[in-house]
């Protein structure tokens, strides 16, 4: 499975740290994502994936570390290096009072793209996310579906050599996400990278072809999928991998059970409280 000669790195992380306060996010991460990968970074929560994207991405500064996207130091040579990136963090802040053309239009023109060029791509941006219908409605009253999208369409506008996305599937419904899921393959294919983190793992065997588990700050697993996986599947090489907590059967021992004098003394048994619960609940 090991090529003779690795492919060209596009992202390369070197002993990346950060701590907050007295916790330690990120301790000596050391990652290489090959040039034209689909990457999926996957990790329990609060392993360090989002701490790992920002500072991979200039939006956080490492306490110690390196980041190189084709090259160019992240840190040291930030210009260079966000000319050729694209990314959609977790809760973008976007312009609320823009509406989504405006947004995308506002983007290109920071990005140095000539106007007539902007508008072309916003449109076609707009139509292939299925948004042209919301275009000329404020950020502000789009729906959680709808910020993903015109946050990928941002990010996507001058047409990066590496795509970051921090959980772009997170609260999209089943089509928005495969206009998503389209619009990354066809990035992809054409030989861009594109890194991104989910919790989703069959998302991630139907998307990428390269595969870093992150647990504790550290990378524990890298590589392409079939190697990572094996003949399993991700995800159970993932629970694996991380290590699933065992119940010890003493937590938890008052759920679902009846509640005995828990309430002014009197019983509540599953033939009073727990069904009115029900019932209340299915309404
Ligand atoms: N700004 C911050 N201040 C303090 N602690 C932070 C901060 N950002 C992250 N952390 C902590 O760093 C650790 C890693 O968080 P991070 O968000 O990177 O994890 P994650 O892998 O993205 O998790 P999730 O899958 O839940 O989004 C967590 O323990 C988190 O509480």
């Amino acid at each position: 499975m090991q090529a003779s000669t690795p492919p060209p790195a596009a992202v390369s992380i070197r002993n990346l740290w950060k701590r907050f306060g007295g916790h330690v996010a990120v301790a000596g991460l050391t990652l290489d994502l090959p040039a034209g990968s689909f990457v999926g970074l996957v990790g329990p929560n609060g392993a360090g994936k989002t701490t790992t994207l920002s500072m991979a991405t200039g939006l956080l500064r490492p306490d110690h570390g390196t980041v190189l996207v084709h090259g160019a130091d992240v840190w040291s040579d930030p210009v260079a290096v966000k000319a050729r990136i694209g990314i959609l963090p977790e809760g973008l802040r976007m312009f609320e009072r823009l509406s989504g053309r405006e947004l995308l239009q506002y983007n290109g023109r920071l990005r140095g793209l000539p106007g007539a060029e902007v508008d072309r791509r916003a449109e076609e941006l707009l139509g292939v996310l299925d948004l042209l219908g919301a275009a000329d409605k404020l950020v502000a009253d789009y729906s959680t579906g709808m910020r993903k999208k015109i946050g990928l369409a941002a990010a996507l506008l001058h047409n990066p050599d590496v795509l970051f996305l921090d959980e772009p599937f997170e609260g999209v419904d089943p089509v928005s996400a495969q206009t998503i899921r389209g619009v990354l393959a066809r990035y992809a294919a054409a030989g861009s990278t594109v890194v991104f983190s989910s919790h989703v793992m069959e998302l991630v065997e139907q998307l990428c072809d390269w595969v870093a588990v992150i647990n504790a700050g550290q990378v524990i697993a890298q590589g392409p999928l079939d190697a990572v996986r094996g003949e399993r599947s991700l995800h159970t090489v993932f629970l694996e991998l991380v290590g699933v907590r065992e119940d010890d059967g003493q937590a938890l021992g008052w759920l679902g059970a009846p509640e005995r004098g828990a309430r002014d003394g009197a019983p509540n048994g599953p033939q009073s409280g727990a069904q009115d619960t029900t019932q209340g609940g299915a309404r």
